[in-house]
This record gives C-alpha cells, sequence and structure tokens, in this order.
C-alpha cells in the first residue's frame, strides 16, 4: 500500500535525477571546446577519472591503449580539466622542442601546487626570462661545494658499502638504503651536509618523501580537480603538510646559511645562490618579477631535493631488481668492471667510454623501466592549433615517455630487457635519439648531469663489489611497476653477498 503511495515521490526523485543528467550532458556538450583531438567519451564532473582510477596508477597503459583507438594525440578530461597525452616520438617533439613556446609551460590550476610552489622556482614556474636564467644558475650550481660530485657520490657508496655488509648476506629490502645515499648526495650539495642515516630528522625527510611519492598521483591531480569535496580536500591537505615539513627543514637551512655566510667560502648549492642575490640586486629586489628572490630560492632548493631524490634511487632499485632477474647481464656487467676497473679501483665518469656494456644496462633500465613514464604535465597558455586540432588554454600536457620507449618501430620486441639493443657491431655503445627518460626541449630535467653520474657510479660500485640474488626459495619479484609519482618497483628482496 504504501508503496503505492510512494510511486509519484519516486517518479519525482528519478525525474529530477534524469534532468540533472541531461541537463549536465548537454551542458558539457555545448561548452566542450570544438575542434579538439580524439579521445574517449567523458562523463560530466569526473571526466576520464573512473578509467584513470580503475587503471590503478598504470595510467601509460591506458594511454597505450588509447592511442591504439584515437592516435597519437589523445584528449581526454581528469575531472573538469581538459587534458591531452601525446604517445609518438615525432609528436613529442614536435610540442616539446619546436613549439616549445607554447608546450613549455607548467599549469596554472592545480590547487596544492599553486598554494604551495606559487610559481616559484624552476619545477612548477611557467617559461619566463627569469626562469631561464635561475634555471641556467642550477645547471652550472649544482656542482657547487667544496669536493666535485663524483667524491660526494663515492663517500655515500663506501657508506651504503658499510651498511651492506652488516646484512650478512641475509635477506633485505635495499630501497631505503638507496634512498639514503641519493637524499645524502643531494643534501651535501645543497645544504653542504650529510646525516647519518639513523637521524631522526634524516628518516622523517624519507617518510615524508614516501608521503609525496609514493601515495600520490601526478602533480596530486585528484586532489587539484575535487579540492570541494572533503575527502579529496583532506587528502590533498595531507600531502601538502608532509611538502610543508620538506619546506620547513629547507627554510631552516636556509636561516642557517644567512647566519653563517661568507662571500668568500662559498660551501654549497644555497651559498652560491645567496652570493648571486648579493652580486645582482636587480634581480632579486621585486618580489614577483625578480629571478633570485628569498622566495625562488627556497622553493628551487625544494623542487631540487624533490626532483633529484626519488628519481635516482628509484632507478637504482630497478636496477637491482632487473640485473637480479637477469644474472647473466650482472655477470657480463661485472666482467667489464672487473676488466677496465678492477676489483678495487675507483670508479669514474672518465672510465664510462671504456664500458659500453655497463653503459648500455643503465640505458636500457631507463628505458624499459623508467621512474617517469607520462613526464611532468605541462600545459598550454592560451587555445593552440596543434596537427590541425586545437588545443584549449590550460589544457594538461602529458609526453608519453613509457610509449615511445616501448614503441616496436623503435624499439623491436619492447617488452625483452636487452642491453644488446644499444650496443653497435663494433662492440661501441650506440646512442639512440629517441631515449627521452629525462624528456626534451628547454623543460629538459635540468638535474640529468648530476642523475648519470649518481646512478653510473652506485651501479658500478655497487655491482663491482657485491653479487646481488634472489634470496633461497623466493619467489621471483614481478617487474610491472607500481605508480605513484614515479614508476617503482613493488617491493622485493634481494641478499648482497660480497664479492671475493
Ligand atoms: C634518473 C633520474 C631522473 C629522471 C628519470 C628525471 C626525469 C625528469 C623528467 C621526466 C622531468 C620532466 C621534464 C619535462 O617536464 O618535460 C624532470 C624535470 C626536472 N628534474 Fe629530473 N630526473 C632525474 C633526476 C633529477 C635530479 C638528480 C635533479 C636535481 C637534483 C632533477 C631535477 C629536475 C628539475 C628541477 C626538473 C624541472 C625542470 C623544469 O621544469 O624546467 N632531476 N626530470
Amino acid at each position: 500500500m504504501s508503496l503505492i503511495y510512494d510511486i509519484p515521490g519516486l517518479l519525482d526523485f528519478s525525474t529530477l535525477l534524469l534532468g540533472i543528467v541531461v541537463f549536465l550532458m548537454t551542458y558539457a556538450y555545448v561548452t566542450r571546446p570544438k575542434n579538439l583531438p580524439p579521445g574517449p567519451w567523458s562523463l560530466p564532473i569526473v571526466g576520464n577519472l573512473p578509467t584513470l582510477i580503475l587503471a590503478k596508477g598504470k595510467i601509460h597503459h591506458t594511454f597505450g591503449e588509447w592511442r591504439k583507438k584515437y592516435g597519437a594525440i589523445v584528449f581526454f578530461k581528469i575531472g573538469t580539466l581538459n587534458a591531452v597525452c601525446l604517445n609518438d616520438y615525432d609528436v613529442i617533439r614536435e610540442a616539446y622542442v619546436r613549439r616549445s613556446d607554447m608546450f613549455g609551460n607548467r599549469p596554472t590550476n592545480l590547487r596544492v601546487v599553486n598554494e604551495l610552489f606559487d610559481q616559484k622556482g624552476i619545477l612548477s614556474a611557467s617559461l619566463s626570462p627569469q626562469w631561464q636564467e635561475r634555471r641556467k644558475f642550477v645547471r652550472g650550481g649544482l656542482g657547487f661545494g667544496n669536493r666535485g660530485i663524483e667524491d660526494k657520490v663515492l663517500e655515500e657508496a663506501l657508506n651504503m658499502q658499510t651498511e651492506l655488509l652488516k646484512t650478512k648476506s641475509k635477506s633485505f629490502n635495499i630501497r631505503r638504503m638507496l634512498q639514503q645515499a641519493v637524499t645524502n648526495v643531494l643534501c651535501s650539495m645543497l645544504f653542504g651536509k650529510r646525516w647519518d642515516y639513523e637521524s631522526q630528522t634524516f628518516q622523517d625527510l624519507m617518510e615524508s618523501l614516501d608521503v609525496v611519492f609514493h601515495r600520490s598521483s601526478i602533480f596530486f591531480v585528484q586532489e587539484n580537480v575535487f579540492p570541494y569535496v572533503p575527502w579529496f580536500l583532506k587528502r590533498g591537505d595531507k600531502k601538502k603538510a608532509r611538502l610543508e615539513r620538506i619546506l620547513e627543514h629547507v627554510r631552516a637551512e636556509i636561516k642557517e646559511h644567512k647566519e653563517t655566510f661568507n662571500r668568500d667560502d662559498i660551501r654549497d648549492f644555497i651559498d652560491a645562490f645567496l652570493l648571486e642575490m648579493l652580486n645582482r640586486p636587480d634581480t632579486c629586489t621585486d618580489p614577483d618579477d625578480g629571478a633570485f628572490t628569498d622566495r625562488h630560492l627556497e622553493i628551487t632548493v625544494l623542487d631540487l631535493f624533490l626532483a633529484g631524490t626519488e628519481t635516482v634511487s628509484t632507478a637504482l632499485w630497478w636496477a637491482c631488481l632487473l640485473l637480479i632477474l637477469n644474472p647473466d647481464i650482472q655477470h657480463k656487467v661485472q666482467e667489464e668492471i672487473e676488466e677496465v676497473i678492477g676489483r678495487e679501483g675507483r670508479p669514474t665518469m672518465a672510465l664510462r667510454t671504456q664500458m659500453p656494456y655497463t653503459t648500455a644496462t643503465v640505458t636500457e633500465i631507463q628505458r624499459y623501466r623508467s621512474a617517469s613514464t607520462i613526464g611532468i604535465p605541462h600545459a598550454v597558455p592560451r587555445d593552440t592549433d596543434f596537427y590541425g586540432y586545437t588545443i584549449p588554454k590550460d589544457t594538461l600536457v602529458f609526453g608519453g615517455q613509457w610509449q615511445v620507449h616501448h614503441d616496436p618501430e623503435l624499439f623491436p620486441d619492447p617488452e625483452k630487457f636487452n642491453p644488446g639493443r644499444f650496443i653497435d657491431s663494433d662492440g661501441k655503445f650506440k646512442k639512440d635519439e629517441h631515449m627521452m627518460p629525462f624528456s626534451m626541449g628547454p623543460r629538459t630535467c635540468v638535474g640529468k648531469p648530476l642523475a648519470d653520474v649518481e646512478v653510473f657510479l652506485l651501479l658500478t660500485f655497487l655491482f663491482q663489489r657485491f653479487n646481488f640474488e634472489l634470496p633461497e626459495g623466493a619467489r621471483t619479484p614481478s617487474d610491472e611497476g607500481i605508480m605513484g609519482i614515479s614508476q617503482a618497483p613493488a617491493p622485493y628482496e634481494l641478499v648482497a653477498i660480497p664479492r671475493d
């Protein structure tokens, strides 16, 4: 009886719901920009987020499916934000290199990023002459300090050796150790100091990096898109709090540097930046427009700290896994190290030219399982014509590095881990211009020279002194990545056996 009475109410409700859905879809259709690249059908408000969330971090695979269906330039929606993914080497090159005046910019419509980074520093700032000056300075300045980069990396390598010997060939997860070594290299370049692995502050920094990199999506997109939904707001704020903790640490270091600054003794990157501010007062007076202001200093250091730690340690974490899964390749790398450096000799970058197989292995690791699969989003600051389509103002642009590195036309049999593809018929290292783990164009990774040194020297040092193996009886770990902001291996354990 009551059901019959309720039917008009139910009808009213479902009619209202239907009306809202029809209205939203009509609104989305009418306001949808015209002449867009092809792409998947999207829902009002949430856009293609359900598909991206169901991809469980493997967004690069979703991009691959879209590429097959829609082509190299695909339009999609992240909530209400417009986005395109570029899935082909030539198309990415066209955007990031030839059309970099448009495509070299960064998004300005992401809440967490805006609130924290404020378009300052390097990473989140859009193109401007001031940004260019800072970038140039950073490129030169990453080598500041009393000792060269190689010394710093080898100092950490020796510390790692001590820690590895303490494991007494027992099974453990090497990830934290790699993260600590790489973070310490950067801390000594930026702050002029390294930390004991046990230090509470250091552990706290590591934990913050974990939250930011492995429990977040690229640029915290969901938290940015739905800041008005309490659950996302809370998630966004949690990550922001972690980033703020790192920033607080950076601020404390800057304060200490200012108190002890001596222009005749430049100790590290912060000192070098402070000196630049003193030498060029014209560039630091205007807080909004200057290239070297206090605010730029703290955000630049934060950028370098964030961008330069997880990326490198993740590359090395992949290296250990892939060389454990391919013991024949590990053996060949060790043979080459032994031939060129010996068991006790000091690895140096100068020796790299004599080590084509090790160089090829490092390159293949970055192709097969790179820490970065879809890059850091770029954005166009106004409506932009591209291959006959119109990319609307503020569209997020993702350069699909994974699609390029796994394109069978460029890298035959791409799912095979094979360093030999980078060796020519004379046994020399063969460079391939399609490799883009650091992206390309004016936005290309500013830390690449440092990353190259760290990855090559740490890998060479570790495999010179240890055999890395799976623990006895352990299940073979998967080499499928897990995506946060970077793509990392699923946690695995290994044993490090000192070589006699
Ligand atoms: C294996 C290690 C690394 C990989 C795979 C990597 C990869 C990348 C990628 C893909 C980008 C985005 C470029 C773009 O937007 O098109 C980037 C940007 C950047 N990286 Fe790296 N990176 C690594 C190590 C480092 C290191 C060691 C540092 C510095 C200490 C660093 C600092 C930066 C900065 C500051 C940016 C922003 C550049 C800009 O927006 O102009 N990276 N990196």
